[in-house]
């Protein structure tokens, strides 16, 4: 058996190389030439998948390691019995600590109370759901939209998204979507854009596209923070001037997410080619127990690893790629052993 995996995927030869041959490439570079004569294709978010990249090709199983679906056609693969899986929920801790981190490095910034401001998380799933739980921890009263899981699961404690839009602080975690009932493509746009003032820190962790960029390079915020962009890596340089934090779309990649990514793959793989699963692939990242030296929350996060970095690495944005692809080692909380406590859930 043939697998052509992108080389950004964690640990690709000890996980995926007990199915056959494993070639990698770089997710941009994989095409239809490259795919042609094999039987497995395993991405992250920068390969197309799609009939354009698969039609005539030997493909039977397709496995994304991350969370977005905006890259993968589902319908073709579908259409033409192509097993697929994505690693839903893989990265969701590592974006709401990267969220959490942000809002405490902005309190001491700005010196507000983070416990007296609201926090309007759009997209209430796998990522908004553990972010939720970290700011109730916290103490951070949370405005939650989602109309899709309020119609389907009746949740009377979510609101609207003109009431989500204007909490102190307000953060996207939806997918990219163009159509169904809910899109989420330019869900910030012309007619609400109001709701965002002078007062507001602004979150885009979830796709370029989900905010209209023309109208944010122009709207007067508190604070902007941007890992997802329109146009990645060719990004609006007018909104990355002034951000805050402009990170080249890295708020999932600690090793945890990472790892997890392909292991999820992995255990879909062996499950669909009936393969028994090697025990020693749960072991792959095992740091130990790593000791915070700070006493305070701020500090603690910070020495776990300062966002700042990634926004500094980028000012040439030449560097998008380049940097994201060799990007820090970065664990996730639990890891730690803290002086102060951190809102682990
Ligand atoms: N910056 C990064 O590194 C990462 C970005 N992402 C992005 O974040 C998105 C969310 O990730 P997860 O939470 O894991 O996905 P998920 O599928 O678990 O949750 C998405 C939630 O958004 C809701 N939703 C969909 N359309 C909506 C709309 N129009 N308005 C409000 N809510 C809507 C869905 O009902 C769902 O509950 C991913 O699709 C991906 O695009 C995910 C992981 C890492
Ligand atoms: O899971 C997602 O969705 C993401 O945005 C990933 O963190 C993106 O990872 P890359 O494949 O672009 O490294």
């Amino acid at each position: 058996m043939k697998l052509i995996i992108d080389d950004a995927c964690y640990a690709y030869d000890e996980i995926f190389s007990q199915f056959g041959k494993v070639i990698t490439m770089a997710g941009r570079d994989i095409n239809a030439k490259s795919v042609k004569d094999c039987d497995v294709l395993i991405v992250r978010s920068r390969t197309q998948v799609n009939q354009a990249l698969l039609e005539g090709s030997s493909i039977k199983f397709v496995g994304s390691t991350v969370a977005g679906l905006d890259h993968v056609d589902q319908d073709y693969l579908k259409n033409n019995d192509i097993e697929f899986f994505s690693a839903q929920g893989c990265n969701s801790m590592a974006v709401a600590e990267f969220v959490i981190s942000t809002i405490i490095n902005l309190a001491e910034k700005h010196k507000f109370n983070y416990q007296q401001k609201t926090l309007g998380i759009i997209g209430v799933g796998n990522v908004g759901s553990r972010l939720a739980a970290k700011a109730d921890l916290l103490g951070i009263k949370t405005l939650l939209n989602d109309p899709i899981r309020q119609h389907n699961e009746n949740l009377g404690n979510f609101v609207d998204l003109d009431i989500a839009l204007s909490a102190d602080i307000v953060t996207f975690h939806t997918p990219l979507t163009f159509d169904g009932q809910y899109p989420s493509y330019k869900l910030l746009n012309q007619a609400n854009f109001h709701h965002i003032n002078e007062q507001t820190i602004l979150f885009n962790a979830a796709r370029g596209g989900v905010i209209d960029e023309k109208i944010w390079e122009k709207t007067q915020t508190l604070e902007n923070v941007i890992d997802c962009w329109e146009n990645e890596p060719n990004i609006n340089q007018n909104l990355q001037k002034t951000a805050y934090l402009a990170s080249p779309h890295i708020a999932g990649h600690s090793v945890d997410a990472k790892f997890m990514g392909s292991f999820m793959v992995y255990e879909a793989l062996c499950e669909f080619f009936g393969e028994k699963q090697q025990e020693n692939i749960k072991n792959l990242i095992n740091p130990g127990v790593l000791m915070l030296k700070s006493d305070n929350l701020l500090d603690s996060l910070n020495e776990i690893y300062d966002f700042k970095q990634d926004t500094i690495a980028i000012k040439n944005i030449e560097n998008f790629e380049i940097y994201r692809r060799n990007y820090p080692i970065r664990y996730e909380w639990p890891h730690y052993r803290s002086k102060t406590p951190l809102p682990i859930v």
